[in-house]
């Protein structure tokens, strides 16, 4: 992604980040206009050792809003099988709603399912776009996870499947409650501890974009824990580009 000269951050109440000062009213015009992309955002930029991400409002608090209500009209959610996760031959049902779109015959495979992309909604085109428009990529594929609540959750992973272009970063749009997010390094995560990195831990904001830039995905996992205290859902995209000769087959 192409960022702005100048960082003009509010927070985002990373607890174990450095916040970049706030710029003055003159900094941040200077800054869009030496941006080439229609939809600057200001950006925060979040590292770590092998990780680097940008995070950023993209939407305004009322058009999240709007956006939010819509996707809830528009999205079909996987039901029945489709709907379950294998884990080493056990299937476990997704604790969340799940839901694929993307370019036509896309297929995404994680975890033991195969998960074919319906065809873009308008809402889901207008998201991708502004997303777009914000960080110089372009996305072919979108995964929507929705957590009805705080006890919907996403566990450790990475998304480092190898049909995905190394070339083009995730990003990950928010809508609806806010919640935490953290990363924790693969080498922190197994005892013995092979060295002391501390996780790296987000809100994700109502119209958020967090830019998952490459290496994060290679050395650090992400999850969404149990947060027993929020009690409305939220909407995450997750877009992505996939490489489409590299895609496994869809399981008859
Ligand atoms: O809900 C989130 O923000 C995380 C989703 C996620 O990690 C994924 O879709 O791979
Ligand atoms: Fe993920």
């Amino acid at each position: 992604m192409r960022r702005q000269g100048t960082a003009c951050v509010e927070s985002n109440k990373a607890e174990t980040q450095q916040v970049e000062k706030p710029c003055t009213e003159e900094t941040c015009e200077a800054a869009d206009e030496e941006d080439e992309f229609p939809h600057p955002i200001p950006w925060q930029k979040i590292e770590a050792q092998e990780l680097d991400c940008d995070y950023g409002l993209l939407f305004s608090k009322e058009e999240a809003s709007r956006l939010f209500m819509q996707l809830e009209e528009e999205v079909e959610y996987f039901t029945g099988e489709e709907a379950k996760l294998q884990v080493y031959g056990k299937t476990y049902s997704v604790p969340r709603k799940q839901a694929t779109y993307g370019d036509e015959g896309l297929v995404y495979s994680f975890s033991g399912v195969h998960l074919a992309a319906r065809v873009w909604t308008p809402t889901l085109e207008y998201i991708r776009d502004a997303t777009t428009n914000a960080t110089g990529h372009t996305f072919n594929f979108v995964l929507i996870n929705r957590y009805k609540d705080g006890e919907d959750h996403i566990g450790e992973h990475r998304d480092d499947e190898r049909e995905l272009d190394p070339s083009c970063p995730i990003a990950l749009v928010s809508l609806g409650a806010v919640r935490d997010f953290v990363f924790r390094h693969k080498d922190a995560r197994k005892e013995p501890k092979k060295c002391h990195i501390e996780p790296v831990k987000l809100e994700l904001a109502h119209g958020s974009l967090l830019l998952m830039n490459s290496p994060t995905n290679t050395y650090w996992y992400h999850s969404l824990p149990v947060r027993k205290k929020v009690k409305t859902p939220r909407i995450s995209l997750t877009f992505r580009r996939i490489i489409k000769g590299r895609q496994k087959r869809k399981k008859e």
